[in-house]
């Protein structure tokens, strides 16, 4: 039976060890606090940003929500950036994404000062990401693809010249989980593939990982899957289920193809913790960071 990557249980003793650590820098003074800025209404942008405040609740990091309508323009979502950007007890933040239609996300992303930046999506570093080919942990790293690997690895399997098949070019997993499987460490073989990507099918097939990170319920079937490969679901699709009279996520990869291969991340219950987690152990590192510099400057 394909064994389960458990999420859930991963992401609790993630913060788990991030309670300690926050403990610690509260000791030496630190207190490390997350910003979010969430634009507009959207139903699931909504609950991961409540999720996100309930999980520093949960390890004692302080929180600091702003919320700003679906018609803010460009200028007032820059004017809350700026405060956190020089708000001292804001030591991260993030721009909930996705940002309404007309608002350039890459034009926002810019403006996070890039030692706040929580999400590791500011061009600064993802330049880092591009500049050490050892990973590097100088700098906040993307929390998808982060949270992907350090499962992946808490389960034991091991990447090193293992083919990947990662399906989508999104900014939070597509973009960016290529540069970070093929680091030196992990050692993987990356395949890219998105719309335009000829014979995906095929490329699904011959892959011993695939990262699914689509938004296209299902598209991943057993007849895609060699047998034996690992299977991490990243896409989130809300699908009405007759039987049961609600909304349901369903993730990029058909259930049946678990009698295919040797693992699976669980959707829910996989790569969204874990996202999670990564959100706070970035926090909690740039707060780390900080308070190393300042311990520097002292001697
Ligand atoms: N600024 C960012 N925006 C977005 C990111 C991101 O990393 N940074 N990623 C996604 C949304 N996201 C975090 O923001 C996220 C998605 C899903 C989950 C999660 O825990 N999902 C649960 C299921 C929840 C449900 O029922 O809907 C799970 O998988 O178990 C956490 C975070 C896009 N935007």
């Amino acid at each position: 039976m394909a064994q389960k990557l458990d999420g859930k249980l991963v992401a609790a003793a993630i913060k788990d060890d991030l309670r300690l650590r926050v403990a610690r820098l509260r000791q030496t003074g630190v207190e490390p606090g997350l910003g979010t800025i969430l634009v507009g209404d959207d139903v699931g942008s909504r609950k991961y940003v409540a999720g996100k405040h309930a999980d520093c609740a949960e390890v004692g990091i302080r929180s600091i929500a702003v919320e700003l309508p679906g018609s803010a323009s460009r200028a007032e979502i820059l004017e809350q950036m700026e405060r956190l950007n020089s708000d001292s007890s804001c030591t991260g933040y993030i721009v909930q994404l996705p940002l309404p239609k007309g608002v350039d996300s890459n034009a926002v992303i810019e403006r996070i000062n890039p030692s706040k930046d929580a999400d590791g999506m500011h061009p600064y570093n993802l330049g880092e990401l591009v500049l050490h080919i050892d990973g590097g942990d100088s700098s906040p790293q993307p929390c998808t693809p982060r949270g992907i690997i350090t499962l992946l690895s808490h389960y034991n399997i091991d990447l090193s010249g293992k083919e990947v098949c990662v399906l989508g070019r999104g900014i939070t997993v597509g973009r960016t989980i290529g540069l970070m499987l093929a680091a030196r460490g992990v050692d993987a073989t990356v395949t890219l593939c998105h719309t335009g990507t000829r014979d995906v099918h095929e490329l699904m097939r011959r892959a011993d990982v695939v990262i699914a990170a689509m938004g296209s319920a299902g598209f991943v079937k057993p007849e895609d899957v060699k047998p034996g490969a690992v299977l991490v679901d990243v896409g989130v699709s809300r699908v009405y289920d007759e039987e049961a009279g609600r909304y349901r996520v369903k993730g990029d990869i058909d259930l049946g193809c678990r009698e295919v291969c040797s693992a699976y991340t669980p959707n829910p219950g996989g790569v969204g913790p874990m996202t999670r987690a990564m959100l706070l152990t970035n926090v909690v590192e740039m707060a780390e960071r900080r308070m190393n510099a300042a311990n520097d400057l002292a001697v």
